[in-house]
């Protein structure tokens, strides 16, 4: 097995940064369904764009690379320890190399543990079969959609299509109900898989390994095939689209799994993933290590430039009242703001910052390190690496999900003059306040598309807070030609909020029993 160490790098490298040819398929089958010119289609294009990149950069397809999750089968006898140290290792590695983002965080400290190690991280799951060769499945599913999986215990009363029981038509509106509440903010359109049964930890795990089935199988299970079938169907007239721009394709894949449960327990586990599923495997060969086959089409088998190059011929023709594209450069000032509306396209020169979690809760009780008048805030957390002569490179940044600094925000944009918060998913009703108080604009740009957006920043021109980790701290980028869209406006508008009452609609819509 002196392979294994390679291997193991090679498949974290393919996973991170080749998305697999069959869920390139469904990327393209959504972009051939789109109604083109939209947002939603310009912003399929868009990802389609960044997938190739990724592929031909070999870095990562989104900055979040996520959980590291191993499954891995091996025959009776394999020494499981060695196994593990080498894929600690080529975790490690891939991480210094950029491949990886340091996404191991001390729950408690907040501390950056480097290199992606500590307790619980990776996630690795061994099994023995009885085969002779060795499996090594990997998923790298990010932290956005992750908050997004959801579990329900039956019986359940649930918003828009009401009582759910313990039967095939509860589970249903389970399913539906998941991918309302999801909206954009994991990245749409999404991958679900589904537990049926189980306890709460078994039933999670079970809808995660649904993730691992093909695309475009079909579930032997006659009742699960129909459950499968009914929510690819109806999940798509809910009318959230990609990244909840509105639009006609909202799910991607859904695959449904069942397990015995207790008698009193009934759950319905959702695990919910963005459309950067990214996630592959590799056979080896027993003896030396070395790779035999990949368990999924590889990206490189699926090209799909062709019909995205027609959804942007399609883009030209949309009339310029409707697509109306204004440059700004910071400082922003508040006339310049105010004369935005939802709807806008903006694109953004001079200096970013980016700014989450960490430095959100900083600002509300310190000063900002700089002078943040007429700021645009990017909710980022990028991938990095450090060259020889110790400058920094932005290796991979796409928006991360802003409601999480909904508690923050409105005060933060009032107490620094900030103009612009850009990340993805929308925010809710304190920020739209503040943006209408005292004139600022929500920019929503394209989850995942991490490598579009970093060829926009030309320069490192500093950072604080290190201390936070690579991700957590305050990136100041020299940025050309950072576009993204208006999706709440200075005048009390939130495209979120409206493609969220709609989809609410047209939840309701599917109360009545379908399955009995
Ligand atoms: O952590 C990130 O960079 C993004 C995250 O996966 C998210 O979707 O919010
Ligand atoms: S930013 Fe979007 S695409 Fe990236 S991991 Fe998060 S949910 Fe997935």
């Amino acid at each position: 097995m002196q392979h294994f160490y390679q291997s193991v790098y090679d498949l974290i490298v393919e996973t991170s940064t080749n998305l697999p040819g069959d869920v390139r398929r469904a990327v393209q089958a959504a972009s051939e369904k789109e109604d083109k010119g939209t947002r939603s289609a310009l912003s399929l294009s868009r990802i389609a764009d960044n997938i190739h990149m990724a592929e031909c950069n070999v870095s990562p397809i989104c900055q979040d690379t996520g959980m590291p999750t191993f499954i891995i089968h091996c025959p009776v006898g394999a020494n499981q320890i060695i196994m593990k140290k080498h894929i600690l290792e080529a975790v490690a590695n891939a991480t210094k190399a950029s491949k990886l983002r340091t996404n191991s965080v001390d729950s408690l400290t907040g501390a950056n543990t480097g290199d992606n190690l500590g307790p619980g991280t990776p996630v690795i799951h061994f099994e023995q079969w009885e085969r002779d060769e060795v499996e090594v499945k990997l998923i790298l599913k990010g932290g956005g959609c992750e908050n997004k999986n959801i579990q329900y215990s039956l019986p359940a009363d649930l918003e828009g299509v009401g009582k759910a029981g313990r039967d095939l038509d509860g589970i249903r509106k389970c399913i539906m109900h998941a991918v309302y509440q999801a909206q954009g903010q994991g990245c749409s359109a999404g991958f679900i898989g589904v537990g049926i049964g189980g306890d709460r930890t078994s039933g999670y795990e079970l809808a995660k390994h649904q993730l691992f089935r093909h695309v475009d199988d079909v579930n032997p299970h006659p009742e699960l095939r129909k459950v499968e079938e009914y929510v690819m169907e109806h999940a798509n007239t809910l009318g959230i689209g990609t990244m909840g721009f509105g639009g006609q394709v909202t799910l991607l894949g859904c695959k449904v799994g069942v397990a015995n449960r207790l008698p009193a327990s009934f759950f319905v586990s959702v695990a919910y993933n963005c459309w950067a599923f990214r996630r592959q495997g590799v056979l080896l060969n027993p003896e030396t290590g070395e790779i035999n086959g990949w368990s999924y089409p590889r990206g490189s088998e699926v090209s799909f430039q062709e019909a995205f190059e027609a959804s942007a011929e399609a883009a030209k023709n949309v009339k310029e009242e409707d697509r109306r594209e204004i440059v700004l450069t910071t400082p922003i000032s508040e006339e310049q703001i105010r004369s935005l509306k939802v709807g806008d396209v903006v694109v953004i020169n001079g200096t970013m910052h980016t700014g989450r979690d960490a430095l959100h809760k900083y600002l509300m009780d310190h000063d900002a390190p700089l002078d943040l008048n007429g700021a645009a805030i990017y909710h980022c957390g990028p991938v990095m690496s450090k060259d020889e002569a110790g400058e920094w490179h932005v290796k991979a940044a796409g928006p991360t999900t802003s409601i999480r600094e909904e508690p923050y925000q409105g005060e933060i944009i009032k107490k620094f003059g900030i103009r612009a918060v850009i990340g993805k998913g929308g925010m809710g009703p304190k920020t739209l306040a503040a943006l209408k108080e005292h004139g600022g604009v929500y920019l929503n740009a394209i989850g995942g598309a991490a490598q579009y957006y970093a060829q926009c920043f030309k320069k490192v021109e500093g950072v604080d807070f290190m201390e936070f980790g690579i991700p957590e701290a305050m990136w100041h980028l020299e940025t050309e030609g950072f576009a993204a869209i208006v999706t709440m406006d200075s005048h009390g508008n939130s495209l979120h909020a409206d493609v969220e009452k709609n989809a609410f609609e047209k939840l309701s819509a599917l109360k009545e029993p379908v399955f009995k």
